[in-house]
């Protein structure tokens, strides 16, 4: 555990020439390639495997009473449809993890790169810190099996409007982005790939977009995720006070 945040710190990880790609999917909407080596990807679905061990375990958040497709699990702060906590109350009432400091900094670094091509008088309005920099308080760890899906949402229960900076490892999948008004057109489909890092944020952030399918078959043999995809999502959610602890 202790040497894992040099695999994220060494200068050569930080940027992958061969094949990475960088794609605007629109402004402040930003993809990636190829953004995490092989080695990250496989650490960091390790990872997984042990922050799903507990103390909490992943689970289907119900939407309107009914479960979600994807198991999610919370780094930081527990996240439930329209709420934020530190302990899972719909699980099993245990505290979540804390975020891990290099998990923090390696979202510092993907929100700086991602937006490295926009000026900065432009980028600077959209974060909340006056310095520019990402510092998540949350991780949000879905894991999608071959079936599961994401329908089309905002991501608005955070009290910033800091970017979104999201993993994918395992199986491909097509990710929908779309407008910030409502879940129809015009949206448009992209294919995320294993290691891919996109960051939504400024005139992006509260986009509607969803998964609207697995690919199977996908995953590449380096991350050791037979089946599914694993999301990682980092956001700063800004939130201080529980509800939850005040019962
Ligand atoms: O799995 C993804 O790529 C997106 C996940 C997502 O939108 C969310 O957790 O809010
Ligand atoms: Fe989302």
């Amino acid at each position: 555990m202790n040497q894992t945040p040099e695999l994220f710190t060494l200068p050569e990880s930080l940027t992958h020439e061969q094949g990475e790609k960088r794609l605007e999917v629109a402004t402040g909407a930003v993809l990636l390639r190829n953004w995490l080596s092989p080695e990250q990807q496989l650490f960091l679905v390790n990872q997984f495997r042990r922050w799903a061990a507990g103390p909490v375990p992943p689970r289907r958040p119900l939407i309107y009473g009914k479960p979600m497709s994807v198991q999610s699990v919370s780094l930081g702060w527990h996240w439930q449809n329209y709420a934020y906590s530190r302990i899972a109350s719909d699980v099993n009432g245990e505290p979540v993890l804390p975020m891990p400091q290099w998990l923090i900094d390696v979202g510092t670094k993907a929100a700086a790169e991602a937006y490295a091509e926009y000026p900065e008088t432009a980028s600077a309005r959209w974060f909340t810190r006056e310095d520019n920099r990402f510092v998540a308080d949350s991780a949000l760890l879905n894991y999608y099996s071959p079936t599961a899906k994401m329908g089309m949402h905002q991501d608005k229960e955070e009290s910033t409007n800091d970017p979104v900076v999201s993993f994918s490892l395992g199986d491909s999948c097509t990710f929908r982005f779309g407008n910030t008004e409502n879940r129809n057109r015009p949206y448009q489909d992209v294919q995320l790939n294993s290691g891919d890092l996109f960051v939504f944020g400024g005139p992006s952030r509260y986009a509607y977009h969803g998964v609207m399918k697995i690919i199977p078959d996908t995953s590449p043999k380096h991350c050791d995720l037979a089946v599914g995809r694993i999301n990682i999502t980092l956001r700063n959610i800004g939130a201080s006070h529980d509800p939850h602890q005040d019962r």
